[in-house]
């Protein structure tokens, strides 16, 4: 496979997910596992590589599912998912794009499956849920689900790969393979899946998942193991709010009423992971771990975005500020919430995805008990990122853009005071710290990612930097979601 791992190693800056777009990327095959599949000969082969970028700081490990074909696919659209022409004469495609992996993967989720380990192993998890495709009753069971459907994959800007599948006669689901891996618990798996659990209607209905392990020296037992991949209900015909957004700015249609509602559905979101999960007193271990990572943050963003280091005082100056202030409990939260991770579902309202966390984040930061104004803080940011971007495509209706995100950032501060009972005020210079650490984080992410967008974030730095926090209103209580 070294023929195949140099063949990915080309070609792999080149798709969305890559973290490290700006170094040629030198690929460590750390293992392999192979997914059963239907065709009969073995002619196809559907494996799944785990390699370790260590020109990245820190190294990344990727998950690179490839499709191993004798024969060329006959579509002219699968040769855009050619990897490469292997030595021995096969094809190489990439997994997501081939119904090989597409239908192995799904098999291997609703069949509780084994994959065969070569170095690496995974199995599928079943959590079935409501209108996913159903498990055999026993291996062999032929009157079960779909183990196999008409797959595409979601497109735009996403940090994983997302494939939804279409069975013909039960309800469509989405499954997520995560890029880029590490050892312990996703919390876009653990999170989502238990919200689903309790009831709550601002997620979707988790299908299950894939655990995986392979080798880490890091680990004591010398194997780390984490989640591979996750499927959920999928929600068909709904733009995420980003989109939605967008075009409310760009044609200056208020969009204040689903601010508020967004707010109010956080907040019931907040009041759930709360009751799900532990909490924990603000103590000066706690304060100082959200501190460290802060600084830890600006430090990464001054080092590779040379606009940020004149500013670097002011920015721990009000680090400060919030570090000496008020800290309410910390608990589980979403952890990067923005307007790309929220639909808005007919009769259902809003429905909140992606409980990842910040990719660039260790994952044990994005594990632990948190502060809700994270959240709030990222949503604020999402709403300035509007008006940012629309600045960008048509500069006459800045303005106006400008005001429309002010409108919506208020609203959303409104209907999140008002559900969640927590009285933002006494928390201004916390939000204000939460609100510059993510435009610090976007400088970063822009950055490396989409150098045109760097203005977006730069320029909220600076109005920051000027500006007094926003002003919260009276809380009241409400249920959980
Ligand atoms: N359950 C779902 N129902 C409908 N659309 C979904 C669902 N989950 C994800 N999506 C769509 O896929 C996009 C990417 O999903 P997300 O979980 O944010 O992936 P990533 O981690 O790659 O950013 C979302 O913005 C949304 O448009
Ligand atoms: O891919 P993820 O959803 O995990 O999140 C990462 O990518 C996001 C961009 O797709 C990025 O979000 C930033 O851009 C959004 C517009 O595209 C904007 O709405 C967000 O407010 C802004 O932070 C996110 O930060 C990053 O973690």
């Amino acid at each position: 496979m070294d023929s195949a791992v140099a063949a990915i190693a080309a070609w792999m800056p080149r798709q969305r997910w890559c973290g490290g777009k700006t170094h040629a990327p030198r690929l460590r095959r750390i293992g392999a596992f192979e997914l059963p599949t239907a065709d009969p000969d073995a002619r196809v082969h559907v494996r799944t590589l785990l390699l370790m970028d260590d020109a990245s700081t820190p190294p990344i490990l990727y998950q690179l599912p490839v499709v191993e074909r004798p024969e060329r696919l006959p579509s002219p659209a699968a040769s855009d998912h050619l990897i490469a022409r292997l030595p021995g004469g096969g094809f190489l495609y990439d997994g997501p794009y081939d119904r090989a992996y597409t239908d192995a993967l799904l098999a291997l989720i609703v069949g509780e499956g084994q994959a065969i380990a070569e170095g690496a192993d995974a199995a599928g998890r079943y959590s079935g849920g409501a209108g996913a495709p159903r498990a055999p009753a026993a291996p062999g069971d032929t009157a079960g689900p779909p183990l196999s459907a008409p797959a595409t994959v979601v497109g735009g800007e996403q940090s994983n790969t997302s494939i939804v599948y279409r069975p013909a006669d039960s309800a469509p689901v989405i499954c997520k393979v995560y890029r880029q891996l590490h050892h312990g618990e996703n919390p876009d798996v653990t999170l989502q899946t238990a919200l689903a659990a309790s009831g709550s209607r601002h997620v979707p209905a988790s299908v299950g998942h894939v655990v995986g392990e392979w080798d880490d020296v890091g680990q004591a037992d010398g194997r780390a193991h984490g989640h591979l991949a996750f499927a959920q209900e999928f929600l068909p015909g709904v733009a995420d709010a980003w989109r939605v957004a967008l075009a409310a700015a760009a044609a200056d249609t208020p969009f204040t009423e689903e601010a508020r509602e967004l707010g109010a559905a956080v907040a019931a979101l907040h009041l759930s992971l709360g009751e799900l999960f532990p909490c924990e007193e603000p103590s000066p271990e706690l304060i100082g771990m959200t501190t460290g990572a802060w600084a830890r943050r600006l430090a990464i963003a001054v080092a590779e975005v040379p606009e940020l280091a004149p500013r670097r005082t002011e920015i721990e100056a009000i680090y400060e500020r919030a570090r000496a202030g008020a800290w309410p409990q910390l608990q589980r939260i979403h952890g990067d919430l923005h307007l790309g991770q929220v639909i808005l579902a007919p009769e259902r309202g809003w429905v909140i995805l992606d409980f990842e966390g910040e990719p660039m984040r260790p994952m044990d930061d994005r594990t632990r008990p948190d502060l809700p104004v994270r959240d709030v803080a990222g949503m604020l940011r999402s709403f300035d990122y509007v008006a940012g971007s629309t600045a960008i495509a048509f500069p006459e209706r800045a303005s106006a853009a400008a005001r429309w995100a002010d409108a919506s950032r208020r609203a959303f501060l409104d209907g999140y005071v008002a559900a969640s009972g927590l009285d933002l005020s006494a928390y201004r210079d916390l939000l204000a710290a939460f609100e510059l650490d993510k435009a610090v984080y976007e400088a970063i992410y822009e950055t490396r990612n989409r150098p045109t967008w760097a203005a977006i974030p730069l320029s909220a730095i600076s109005s920051l930097l000027q500006s007094e926090p926003l002003p919260a209103s009276e809380p009241r209580t409400v249920e959980p979601a």
